[in-house]
Parts: structure tokens; C-alpha cells; sequence
């Protein structure tokens, strides 16, 4: 019997003026899962994944996550549910100049309402919390260091204790490793598949490398203009295999040559990586 799916999206379509960014989508998430939203840049990615948390309405169509109809959420109840889906993007977004602690404890600003002002103000509660989550992330010795002193994957790895502290249900991440060398990319996935399956948090994570979406998700979701074209278990899928989708459904020279260019990256990277 299938469990209820935290995410359940139908019939979803997205326009900005003329331009199509979504188009009549259906993605159904089961708890726990780890889905991987791949394609190119422009496909409708972060679209998707802002529709989620309801940070824009949709054209049209059914957006259900968590049990509420995100579209007809405002204010408190709108709040409420982004509290429970934690999200992580590409570059970071800490604040610089604030200590790796203070950043990290930031993601239980919705909990304490309204702002704090340096270490002092949060609860030694907290504290210890957002040690735990830096712990984990193995960043423990770098929480009284200023976040812009760090690499571009640990940034990411704090980001993620961030979003910990919400203790989310569901973790949505936007190419999240899109700004990082191929090692930190790894370290960073690799990161967030052990912290959701150690939670059983469900991740939805968009990705346009297909190396990388092979190798942590359990499940790969291709869009292409906005619409799936792709939609299958990771396990046992070759390369080459999801390369052949969107070789079948590219409509123009161009699009072609962009996917064959991700494609040698990708195998590029893969050798490397093995050799
Ligand atoms: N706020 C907006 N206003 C107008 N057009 C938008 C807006 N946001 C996205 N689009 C358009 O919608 C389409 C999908 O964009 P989206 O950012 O979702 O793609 P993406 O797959 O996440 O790309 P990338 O990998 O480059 O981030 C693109 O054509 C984009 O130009």
C-alpha cells in the first residue's frame, strides 16, 4: 500500500507573461525518498521547487505538500509550513560577516520571532542544538570563525546545518553544489544523503549534472521546457540511458550540443574521479 506523499503535485503549470516555466507537471514524493530534479539550465528547477513553499502562485493546478493546499496558504498557516521544509541554495546564503554558530542558529529565527543580535541573545538551548547540527556537518571547530573565512563547500555544509535547525520534514536544495569543484560537490551530496536517511528526511534536490544525479538520488526526475520527460528509479540507470531521453525529446541543434557538453563533463568527471 503506498503511503501518503509529503509532495503531490498535478496538472501544475507556470507562466511568467509568455514564457511557459512549467508545464501541466505531476510529481508525487513518498516519505524518505530522495528525488533529484535534472536538467538544463532553464528547464523549470527552481520553479518546481519554489512552488513547494508557495513562494509564488501557480497558473494553474495542484500543489499539496505536507497535507496542505500550498496555493491557498497565506500568513500564519504559510509560515507554519515552510517551517517544516528546510532549503539550501546554490550560493549559500549565509551572512558573511556573522560567525559559523550565529549563521547556523539563524534557522531557528521562526521559532524564537524576530531577530537576535549576536551569540548572546539565543537560548544556551539553541546553542547546544546548533553545535549538535555543526557536529554533524563536521564543522564543530569552525563555529566561532566569520563564515566568509571558509570554503565554498564548507559555506554549503553550514547552510545545511541551517536548515537542520528547523528540524524539517522535507529538505529542498537548489543546485546546491553548483558553485563547488567536483570533490566538495560529492562531500556536499554525499552529506545530504546520509543526513536523510539517518532522519528520514525527505529531499527534493535539483542538480544538472547527471553523474551526480546518478549517483545520490534514489529516484531522477528529467524536465526539459518545463515539462517531465523523465521520471525513474536511479538504481541500475546508465548515463548513456538518460542522456537517450533527452536525446530523444531535444528539438533544436543547440539543445542537443548543450546536453552532449554536460554529458562529456560528466563522463570527463567520472573518469577522473575512478582514475
Ligand atoms: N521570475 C521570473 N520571471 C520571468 N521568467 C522567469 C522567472 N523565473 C523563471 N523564469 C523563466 O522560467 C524558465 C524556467 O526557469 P528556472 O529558473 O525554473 O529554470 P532552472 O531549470 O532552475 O534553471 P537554472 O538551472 O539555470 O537555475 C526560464 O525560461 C526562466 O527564464
Amino acid at each position: 500500500m503506498s503511503q501518503t506523499p509529503v509532495i503531490d503535485i498535478e496538472g501544475l503549470t507556470k507562466e511568467y507573461g509568455r514564457t511557459v516555466a512549467l508545464r501541466d507537471v505531476a510529481l508525487r514524493v513518498e516519505p524518505g525518498e530522495i528525488v533529484v530534479l535534472l536538467g538544463l539550465s532553464g528547464s523549470g528547477k527552481s520553479t518546481l521547487l519554489r512552488q513547494v513553499v508557495g513562494l509564488e502562485a501557480p497558473t494553474s493546478g495542484r500543489v499539496r505538500v505536507l497535507g496542505e493546499e500550498v496555493p491557498s496558504l497565506t500568513g500564519r498557516r504559510l509560515r507554519a509550513l515552510r517551517s517544516r521544509v528546510g532549503f539550501v541554495f546554490q550560493q549559500f546564503e549565509l551572512v558573511p560577516s556573522l560567525t559559523v554558530l550565529e549563521n547556523v542558529l539563524t534557522g531557528a529565527l521562526a521559532e524564537l520571532r524576530g531577530p537576535r543580535l549576536g551569540l548572546w541573545a539565543y537560548p544556551r538551548r539553541l546553542k547546544l542544538v546548533a553545535l549538535g547540527h555543526l557536529d554533524r556537518v563536521g564543522l564543530l571547530d569552525r563555529a566561532y570563525q566569520r563564515a566568509d573565512t571558509l570554503s565554498g563547500g564548507q559555506q554549503q555544509r553550514v547552510a545545511i546545518a541551517r536548515a537542520l535547525m528547523q528540524n524539517p520534514e522535507i529538505l529542498l536544495a537548489d543546485e546546491p553544489v553548483a558553485s563547488l569543484d567536483p570533490e566538495s560537490s560529492d562531500q556536499v551530496m554525499a552529506l545530504i544523503r546520509e543526513i536523510a536517511m539517518d532522519a528520514g528526511l525527505t529531499v527534493v534536490c535539483s542538480l544538472h549534472q547527471v553523474d551526480l544525479a546518478l549517483s545520490w538520488g534514489d529516484r531522477i526526475v528529467g524536465l526539459r521546457h518545463g515539462e517531465v520527460v523523465l521520471d525513474t528509479p536511479a538504481s541500475g540507470l546508465s548515463k548513456t540511458q538518460v542522456m537517450e531521453v533527452y536525446g530523444r525529446v531535444a528539438t533544436s541543434t543547440g539543445e542537443l550540443q548543450a546536453i552532449d557538453t554536460e554529458l562529456a563533463a560528466a563522463v570527463q568527471l567520472g573518469s577522473a574521479a575512478h582514475s
